[in-house]
């Protein structure tokens, strides 16, 4: 049984709650305050926007209002909304998330869009092989397949537990039949060919991790951030393996980290493979999704 935290909610109606904890939010100095209100509450009552409007002025129950209250203690605390409600959305869709995984990113969605683009260049198969180097929640292989009906893709992770979750991701989406989860060390377990393979890969220098924020240096996992010394560590071991697994035509696309696009093109241009576009943007304009293809012999 959740235990119950004393709070300020009990006796309100759903709107006066909504603007108590807005407030309370507020004052611990979290940006999005109205949001995360809204967000929270409608998860503590299973009501949508649409519900919380509809039934503002019904007075909430006292274990409504612990829900309440617990949800505002962990926020309040630094716990990012995506991990007291257990899931997030990303590319229109559901994941569910775990303590393995990574809160998947807006920013990641750009490694979707560039991998779509390559594919239908292609032109060559309805039904590419794709794999995703550091699955994670499943989120850029699960979009892939979910966006692509005739595609097959494995997704790899070192953390066993990150692709127990992924795997539920995959079954709750539909795609399980199309999708296959192996733990390894980037792509070892795999032989190939792909016509696509992706990853988001770990990729801060270990020395900055202590400086990022604590929602993200507190709840994500320091297996999905930590990219050694210079950050470069993933791409060093991935990018050789990648190039030769990929089949002729087939793409490799990766997630930079700021500032890091040019590096890893190096990398790319270093194992054989023809960068032929310029890195895709993500919404702030930082070079996000860098490609490159294995061209025929
Ligand atoms: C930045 S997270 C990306 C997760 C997911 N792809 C996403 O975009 O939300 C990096 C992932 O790589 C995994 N990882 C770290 N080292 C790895 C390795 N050597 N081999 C395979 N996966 C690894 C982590 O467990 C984590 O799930």
């Amino acid at each position: 049984m959740t235990p119950r935290v004393s709070d300020p909610f009990t006796g309100q109606s759903i709107e006066s709650a909504r603007r108590t904890l807005a407030a309370r939010l507020r004052s611990a100095q979290l940006e999005e305050a109205e949001l995360d209100a809204r967000i929270l509450l409608g998860a503590a009552l299973g009501l949508d926007l649409t519900g919380l409007i509809a039934q503002a002025a019904r007075l909430l129950t006292e274990a409504e209002a612990s829900r309440i209250a617990q949800h505002a203690q962990r926020r309040i605390a630094g716990e990012p909304v995506a991990r007291i409600l257990g899931t997030r959305e990303f590319w229109g869709l559901p994941f569910r998330l775990s303590d393995a995984t990574l809160v998947p990113r807006p920013d990641t969605e750009t490694v979707v869009e560039r991998a779509l683009e390559l594919f239908r260049e292609q032109k060559a198969t309805q039904q590419p092989r794709i794999a995703d180097i550091g699955t994670g929640s499943g989120a850029i292989l699960l979009a892939l397949l979910h966006d692509i009906p005739g595609a097959f893709g494995v997704g790899t992770d070192l953390s066993l537990n990150a692709l127990e979750t992924a795997r539920g991701n995959a079954v709750t989406l539909g795609l399980a039949d199309r999708s296959a989860f192996v733990a390894c060390s980037y792509l070892a377990a795999l032989r190939g060919p792909f016509d696509l393979i992706v990853s988001n890969p770990p990729y801060i220098p270990s020395a900055e991790i202590p400086k990022l924020s604590l929602e993200v240096r507190e709840h994500d996992p320091h297996l999905a951030l930590d990219g050694g010394n210079d950050g470069y560590d993933a791409y060093r071991a991935l990018i050789p393996q990648a190039a030769e697994r990929l089949a002729p035509g087939g793409a490799l696309i990766v997630e930079a980290g700021q500032g890091q696009a040019r590096n890893i093109e190096t990398l790319l241009t270093a194992a054989a493979l023809v960068v032929d576009r310029p890195p895709k943007a993500d919404l702030a304009g930082i070079p996000r999704a860098v490609s490159a293809r294995k061209m025929p012999p």
